[in-house]
């Protein structure tokens, strides 16, 4: 594990932050360590308002430590100029507050600025950079587009398209695929996976996606509450059960066997259903969503077409199967 030490871009220890609130301290972190390392892809996850933004902003300087330091390369992160973390940290955040009537190929050039200065003119080697992140993002085809005149999800791309134009070797989005569909939400995740590992970046992701965390992280942050920060595989987590930090209430839980949420079911289920697993699966879904806790005999599915055998009869749905099980007033 010594080999490590030197992959750490960013160090955290014993933060402790806050805000001032009416003349009152109001502490939000306590005694927090990180370490975000070289090649890595890490996602932050934790319920709202346990701190995820408010540690962002402190590493970006919006927010001064009450206790503790960061340290960039090992190096107090304010000793650096903010022309030196422009170069070196790329941001996305939330709230970006750019001019509407900014086109997406001037924000993502934007991004160049730390590299050539606010006069300085691209040059063919810019140009290109910020082609091949409009691409990277499939959004080369917004490129002469209004900001204003595009859906969120199309600026968020473009947001995240200018972070890749900035190319710092730290690079840090808050919620990035908050407004963006499931499959893009897949891309972006893996494009940034594929940046961290190929070009040995330091990507810190905070996200509520599990589930594409789960596929795509290489290292997990847990924050939860009144609990310290938990850091490690996702894998690992799971394995452990600390993934349960996330969902600290009775009603949900993470089932490892599925890699999923699920609800916890209460229902005490005196039934059977036999058959292909993937559909016993999904039949005891619907059953337990349904809240029937009682059958008359056992239930046979097949796969593919879908058929379900219950009583001598045969359905080809399980609306059907329902409506049956609820004209017969079983329930
Ligand atoms: N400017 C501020 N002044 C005072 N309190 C603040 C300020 N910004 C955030 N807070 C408080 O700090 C706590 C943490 O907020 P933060 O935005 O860091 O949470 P988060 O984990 O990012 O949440 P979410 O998942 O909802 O984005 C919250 O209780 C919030 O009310």
């Amino acid at each position: 594990m010594e080999g490590k030490q030197e992959h750490i871009a960013l160090e955290g220890k014993g933060l402790t932050l806050g805000y001032f609130h009416k003349k009152t301290k109001k502490e939000i972190l306590h005694g927090l360590d990180f370490r975000l390392f070289r090649g890595e892809l890490t996602c932050l996850l934790g319920p709202n308002g346990v701190g995820k933004s408010t540690l962002i902003k402190a590493i970006l300087g919006q927010i001064q430590p009450w206790q503790g330091s960061i340290l960039l390369d090992g190096r107090p992160i304010e000793s650096f100029n903010s022309e030196e973390l422009a170069k070196r940290i790329s941001v996305v955040l939330t709230d970006p507050i750019f001019p509407g009537n900014m086109t997406v190929g001037q924000l993502v050039a934007l991004g160049r600025t730390p590299h050539t200065g606010w006069l300085g003119k691209l040059n063919p080697q810019d140009l290109e950079i910020v082609e091949k992140a409009l691409a990277d993002t499939k959004s080369s085809d917004l490129r002469d587009e209004r900001l204003s005149e595009i859906s969120d999800g199309q600026r968020q791309k473009a947001m995240i398209s200018r972070a890749l134009a900035q190319d710092g070797e730290l690079m840090i989005l808050d919620e990035p695929t908050a407004h963006l569909d499931l499959e893009n939400r897949l891309e972006i995740m893996h494009l940034l996976r594929d940046i961290a590992g190929k070009q040995e970046k330091s990507v810190l992701v905070v996200t509520h996606d599990l589930d594409i965390a789960i596929e795509t992280a290489d290292r997990f942050w847990l924050m939860g509450r009144d609990t310290p920060m938990l850091a490690g595989s996702p894998e690992d987590l799971v394995l452990s059960g600390k993934i349960g930090q996330l969902l600290p209430s009775d009603r949900f839980h993470f089932n490892p066997e599925r890699g999923k949420v699920e609800s916890r079911s209460t229902l005490v289920a005196d039934w059977v259903v036999e058959g292909d697993a993937t559909a016993v699966f999904w039949v005891k879904k619907a059953l337990q969503k349904a809240e029937i806790s009682k059958l008359e005999g056992p239930v046979f599915v097949e796969i593919d077409p879908l058929s379900l055998r219950y009583k001598d009869q045969r359905f080809r749905s399980l609306t059907d199967f329902l409506d049956f099980l609820n004209s017969e007033n079983l329930f």
